[in-house]
């Protein structure tokens, strides 16, 4: 088969090895730097120009698709997807689970285990904003936070509120979530492809931290999933729509709830922890799954 990476950056652990696990494999695989693509978006005939060429059809794409180019990045997937090459995630899933409302309603529209959680913008009723998700101590997050930045932990009331007013001053939406204490600043990361867990590792935060990014000081290590903790990730990724994705799940006392889903997942961490062929696996998948012309939009919402 003929695969292509769209990465910004082919020195990346993730590219690197799914560029090694394919050719391993016996196919060809290319980089392609996915906002250096272009387009001619009216042709009949839709392709993609790269550096002042054609791309040859391929049979499938990997993205890898930074949450700070979604827009753009999503706009190629579906144009690779118009000229009938299969995306292991299709471009409207990508979107779904780039937009953290949207996606934390799906999941809860669908009756899936989630941290009680508000949403807000400008809300007249700070106090009330928390107490509706149970009060404190919360979780407030910064709606474009990413890797653990524009995460804070609340103790009481009014430390909330004060965060909450910082928040609204800089313009931003955040969310306010139950603190969910008994997972003891560890998550979960379930690594989910084609229906199944095919790895999964938890992160524990550095001492006196509770957010368990790697980022963070946190470190990985190998966990075994409970069935509801697997059928919560399984039930996640297919609610999104993703074939390939990152399952972030706490350990509460009402069983997993599911904190967020990325389309895009390291495979660093979790290969180092599980010393699994997490790569091979992904390859593997697209080997059996990659037809032309199968982009069907899966998952509504
Ligand atoms: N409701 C919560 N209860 C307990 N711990 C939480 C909660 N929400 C987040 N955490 C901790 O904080 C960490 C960071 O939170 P989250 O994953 O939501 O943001 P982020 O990592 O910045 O976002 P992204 O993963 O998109 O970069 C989590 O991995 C988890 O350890
Ligand atoms: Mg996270
Ligand atoms: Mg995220």
């Amino acid at each position: 088969m003929r695969i292509a990476i769209l990465s910004r950056n082919a020195n990346l652990y993730s590219t690197k090895r799914l560029v090694e696990a394919g050719r391993s494999r016996g196919h060809e695989v290319d980089v392609i730097d996915t906002m250096h693509c272009y387009m001619d978006i009216t042709s009949a005939k839709p392709s993609v120009r790269y550096k002042g060429k054609r791309l040859p059809k391929y049979d499938a794409i990997i993205p890898r698709i930074g949450a700070s180019v979604s827009f753009y990045g999503t706009a190629v997937v579906r144009q690779f997807e118009m000229t009938g090459t299969y995306s292991i995630n299709e471009s409207v899933a990508i979107s779904r689970s780039r937009d953290k409302l949207r996606s934390l309603q799906l999941l809860s529209r669908k009756g899936i285990g989630m941290p009680r959680t508000g949403f807000a913008h400008h809300p007249d009723k700070i106090d009330d904003l928390i107490k509706n998700v149970g009060g404190a101590p919360v979780v407030i997050k910064l709606l474009e936070g990413t890797q653990g930045i524009g995460v804070v932990l609340a103790d009481t009331q009014k430390a909330a509120e004060a965060i909450i007013e910082a928040f609204m001053g800089l313009n931003a939406s955040i969310l306010v979530q139950e603190y969910i204490k008994e997972a003891g600043g560890s998550d979960i990361r379930c690594l989910v492809v084609g229906g199944k867990v095919i790895a999964a590792m938890k992160r524990q935060a550095a001492p006196g931290e509770f957010r368990s990014n790697l980022h963070r000081g946190g470190s990985a290590s190998l966990v075994r999933l409970s069935p509801a903790e697997r059928k919560t990730a399984v039930d996640a990724a297919k609610t999104m729509g993703l074939n390939c994705c990152g399952v972030d799940i706490l350990r509460s006392n009402n069983g997993p709830v599911v904190m967020e889903v990325n389309s895009s997942p390291g495979l660093e961490g979790i290969e180092t922890a599980t010393n699994k062929d997490v790569a091979g696996m992904i390859i593997d998948f697209i080997a059996k799954s990659a037809k032309p012309n199968n982009t069907k939009t899966k998952g509504t919402g």
